[in-house]
């Protein structure tokens, strides 16, 4: 499991760890993981151009630090001082060591450009000139290498509020930033590398993770001898209208594929006709009247896709949330619950999997807003309506009072096509009803959608149907790995 950390956390353990060292050893391993980094992306070290781009923090110290091992090993370092101090001993070892002070010309003539404007100590948007650096150094070309986190994002929230450094690397110390996991600062980050500085005991519970296919791997049930199709769980589908009966054939269509042992569909005429002819497996159930009274016995249920908002659906959303098994609500059904918020207060558990729009009409906020503070939003949406929360887009973020926000990043921006959210909710439903949490289940369910949104699409546009065939493939390769 990655974890991450707010900026807050990060510089407590740093403290904690300061003062049982000499002073400057982080600041040295820091350094010494940088510009391993830069050598390696550098290739050629002797006679390459690096431009440092240095604030008035310990940021820029880092990169002083890096830019001095640089140039000992023949590098041409310069560094652009962009603060109104310069961490003095930082620049004095990089002069020492041969490099020396130059203008903001030089980074067009770069072949690596490193970004220690600022770190875990900035704060609001870049200010003059470093929003201006940020902006050349997006412009010229060379490799960028971030310290610590990209210019301009926000460590603990993955805020980007004006220019930001879109970095090639992230070269992040001691543990992760959690705005470096989350959407936009994510976008910004390039590939990260992690340097254990030592920071490790004096860490705090993660505000953040992100789980690895192996966590997945443990948290999914598999079959064991003894299984039977209603011990392994039973979903219950709710989707589906006369006017669209796609969604309901897909949200089975991802059911079927995440591993309960039987998926009931319960649905109006067009959709059920649908659903029978695309799932023979699916038990289905036509419904005269909005009850699921015949439906049979579930352990979760599935609310919502392509349903429909009108007084039938409601009536419907009404007695699977009046059930005693935990549900999970998505597309109309949460537009039937933004109505009507007094549907989500029920003992048993409901997860929500809104997009940003979805969730602007549940808490009141605007779309742009969320999507610019996930994070923010999905907490704030947890703790004021009492459900586990699964926002989707392209950093998904799973958010639940009383835990770290789980964020996924396995998907594809393929996956940006009508559909795959219903595929979605037939998977992390089908997970619920094998017994797995509402946090689990939204988070394994993620990440392996964003697999199989990997495997379906391979390089080329997918459709959502593509992605529920592809479930298997992305359940065998985070169980199975290489085979
Ligand atoms: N303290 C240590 O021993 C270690 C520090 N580390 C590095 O130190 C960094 C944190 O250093 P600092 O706490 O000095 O803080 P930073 O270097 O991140 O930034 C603080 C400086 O930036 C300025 N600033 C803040 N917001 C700004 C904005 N929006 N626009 C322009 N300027 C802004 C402030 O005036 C302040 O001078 C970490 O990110 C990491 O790179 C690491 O090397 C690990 C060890
Ligand atoms: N840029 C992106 N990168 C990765 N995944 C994305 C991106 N955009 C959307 N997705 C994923 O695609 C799915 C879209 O779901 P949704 O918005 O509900 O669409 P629909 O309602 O058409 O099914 C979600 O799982 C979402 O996280
Ligand atoms: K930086």
């Amino acid at each position: 499991m990655r974890t991450a950390y707010t900026a807050d956390q990060i510089r407590a353990a740093e403290q904690a760890l300061m003062a049982r060292l000499p002073e400057g050893t982080l600041m040295q391993r820091a350094a010494a993981g940088l510009a391993a980094v830069c050598a390696d992306l550098l290739g050629r070290v002797y006679g390459s151009r690096v431009v440092l781009l240095v604030g008035s923090g310990d940021n820029g110290g880092d990169a002083l630090y890096a830019g001095e091992r640089l140039a000992r090993r023949g590098a041409r370092v310069e560094a652009v001082l962009a603060g109104s101090r310069t961490h003095e001993a930082g620049l004095r070892a990089l002069l020492d060591a041969g490099g020396r002070v130059a203008e903001a010309t030089a980074i067009g003539q770069a072949d690596l450009i490193m970004d220690g404007l600022v770190g875990i100590g900035a704060s609001g948007a870049l200010r003059e000139p470093y929003a201006r650096l940020a902006a050349e150094a997006n412009a010229a070309g060379a490799a960028v290498v971030a310290v610590d986190l990209p210019s301009g994002v926000d460590a603990s929230s993955g805020r980007v509020a004006g220019a930001a450094v879109r970095a090639r690397v992230t070269v992040t110390m001691g543990a992760y930033k959690t705005g470096l996991l989350v959407d936009p600062g994510a976008a910004f980050a390039g590939d990260v590398e992690l340097i254990d500085i030592g920071l490790g005991e004096h860490l705090p519970d993660p505000d953040a993770t992100a789980l690895t296919g192996r966590d997945v791997a443990g948290l999914i049930p598999r079959p064991g001898d003894e299984s039977d199709k209603y011990r392994r769980g039973v979903l219950g589908v709710a989707a589906g209208s006369d006017l669209f009966t796609g969604a309901a054939v897909l949200a089975v269509g991802g059911a079927l594929r995440g591993g309960s042992g039987m998926v009931r569909y319960a649905g109006r005429e067009a959709p059920v006709a649908q659903v029978r002819s695309h799932w023979p497996e699916a038990v289905v159930t036509l419904l005269d009247a909005p009850s699921i009274e015949h439906v049979g016995r579930v352990q979760a249920w599935v609310l919502g896709p392509g349903l429909g908002t009108d007084t039938w659906a409601h009536e419907l959303a009404v007695k699977v949330l009046a059930s005693d098994v935990p549900v999970l609500v998505d597309a109309d059904g949460l537009t039937l619950v933004a109505r009507d918020k007094a549907l989500l207060r029920r003992t048993a558990p409901v997860l929500i999997t809104p997009h940003a729009g979805e969730l602007s009409r549940l808490i009141g906020a605007d779309r742009a807003g969320i999507e610019a503070a996930r994070l923010e939003h999905a907490r704030r949406a947890a703790a004021e309506l009492g459900v586990t929360v699964l926002l989707k887009g392209s950093t998904t973020v799973v958010a639940e009072e009383g835990r770290p926000a789980r964020v996924n990043v396995s998907g594809t921006p393929w996956l940006s096509t009508g559909g795959t959210g219903d595929v979605l909710s037939g998977l992390a439903g089908a997970l619920l009803a094998q017994g797995l949490s509402c946090y689990d289940a939204a988070s394994c369910g993620a990440y392996l959608h964003g697999v199989a949104g990997r495997l379906a699409a391979d390089g080329a546009p997918l459709t959502a149907a593509d992605v529920a065939t592809a479930i298997p493939g992305a359940i065998r390769a985070v169980t199975s790995p290489g085979s």
